[in-house]
């Protein structure tokens, strides 16, 4: 934990917790449950009054209802409480930073390429094993990130470090291996309106646009990450069916895509609704394979991920100081900021690699280059502490 972490001395007892209990394995059990042999959700009726719960092994001793009304039922010792509660959570969680491309793709004021370098640099030293570094779209589009290929070129890529590019078709996907790239991402919508306004084409045209160029990737031996969009909610459709995104979801897996990344683009989500929507996903893409990428319009995201992580997800996208915003999703605010999510799993026991004090510093840099407050509660909280 960093030094500036501790003053606040909170986090550590689900730590304490989570190593005593020793750690957890993946497939989640949500995910076991969910996938058995008879493909069926297991509840348990005993102690919660036949409402819908996925069973494992003492997962309702926690209940109050089940302490009351069921022998069966352990005391709970409250060193056991968070796992309890929040049982099978992962044990490491690997951070996709989005921040110098869907954070600053926004942003209406022209920010230097090498800020743009600086601040990629910066947040692989923090620890970050993913950095999103740009994109390679049409420049009419996004003028903001009209210097990809600048940008690519540029930085200085770490080994074990993946730094992938957005690529909407052919032409992209060539620009971008010309400047270097070794992980592009094709990004599709689960809504037909969204997939309109943001890439000028039909969710059909797109999957077949980005069978060429996932074909295309393959041939180079480049990773390749696929995104769905609106996977909540769009601002022209509204509420997005799950098997929308699952369906979309399933071609983009199916095309080679090697991590999936589920979007709420707008932020509309709430646990209820990220919980039928990541279920409908799971049946057609691997656990492990799926991202969750939250915006926080409505202060959701946070919830939004530790139910996702205790479905199994273990990969989270985030902006680092919480920038972002879609250009062609009006009143959608950032991305949740990086510098929460570290904190919010440091304090759950969860190993990011991620040194939190040099994320801050990160978010630091950019924000006052960009002029304005520091974009994340945590950053804000512990910079009040410390002046
Ligand atoms: C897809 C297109 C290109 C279609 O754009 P278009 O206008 O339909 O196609 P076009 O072929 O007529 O091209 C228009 C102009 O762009 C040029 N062009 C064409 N392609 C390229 C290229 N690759 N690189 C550079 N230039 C390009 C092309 O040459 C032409 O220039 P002109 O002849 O008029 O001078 C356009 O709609 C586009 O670039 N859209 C991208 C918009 C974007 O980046 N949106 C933000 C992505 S964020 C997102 O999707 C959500 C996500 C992933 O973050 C997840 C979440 O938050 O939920």
């Amino acid at each position: 934990m960093s030094s500036l972490e501790e003053p606040l001395g909170l986090g550590d007892l689900p730590k304490l917790s989570i190593n005593r209990l020793g750690s957890f394995s993946q497939p989640s059990a949500y995910h076991r449950a969910t996938t058995d042999e008879s493909n069926t959700r297991k509840y348990n009726s005993s102690c919660n009054g036949g409402a819908p719960m996925v069973s494992h092994a003492n997962s309702h001793a926690w209940h109050p209802q089940c302490r009351q009304a069921d022998s069966s039922c352990d005391a709970v010792e409250l060193r056991d409480l968070p796992r309890k509660v929040m049982w099978d959570l992962p044990s490491y969680v690997k951070i996709v930073e989005v921040g110098p491309r869907d954070g600053l793709q926004n942003e209406k004021g022209n920010v230097p390429t090498s800020v743009k370098i600086q601040l990629i640099h910066k947040l692989v030293a923090a620890g970050l094993s993913v950095v999103e570094a740009t994109s390679f779209v049409s420049p009419k589009w996004v003028p903001q990130l009209a210097d990809a290929k600048e940008v690519l070129k540029a930085i200085q890529q770490m080994p074990n470090v993946r730094y992938p590019v957005l690529t909407p078709n052919l032409r992209g996907f060539e620009a971008a291996v010309a400047a270097g790239a070794k992980e592009i991402a094709v990004f599709a919508s689960a809504s037909e309106s969204f997939s309109k306004s943001n890439i000028n084409c039909t969710i059909e045209e797109s999957l077949a646009r980005y069978r060429d160029v996932t074909a295309a990737a393959k041939k180079h031996g480049l990773l390749i990450r696929g995104y769905v969009s609106c996977v909540i909610g769009c601002p022209v459709e509204g509420a997005i069916d799950p098997s929308k995104v699952a369906y979309v979801a399933k071609e983009l897996y199916n095309m080679g895509c090697s991590e999936i990344s589920l979007g709420d683009t707008i932020g509309v989500g709430t646990p209820g609704s990220v919980v039928a929507m990541l279920e409908a996903v799971m049946s057609f893409v691997p656990v492990e394979k799926i991202a969750v990428h939250f915006h926080d319009t409505y202060g959701q995201a946070l919830a939004n991920i530790l139910v996702s992580l205790q479905m199994g997800i273990s990969i989270v996208d985030s902006s680092v100081s919480g920038l972002g915003g879609c250009p062609y999703a009006k009143g959608a605010t950032g991305n949740v900021a990086t510098e929460d999510v570290v904190y919010m799993l440091h304090g759950l026991g969860i190993d990011t690699n991620v040194d939190l004090n040099k994320l801050m510093e990160a978010g630091d840099y950019i924000s006052k280059h960009l002029g304005r407050p520091l974009g994340s509660k945590t950053a804000a909280a512990l910079h009040k502490l410390t002046t």
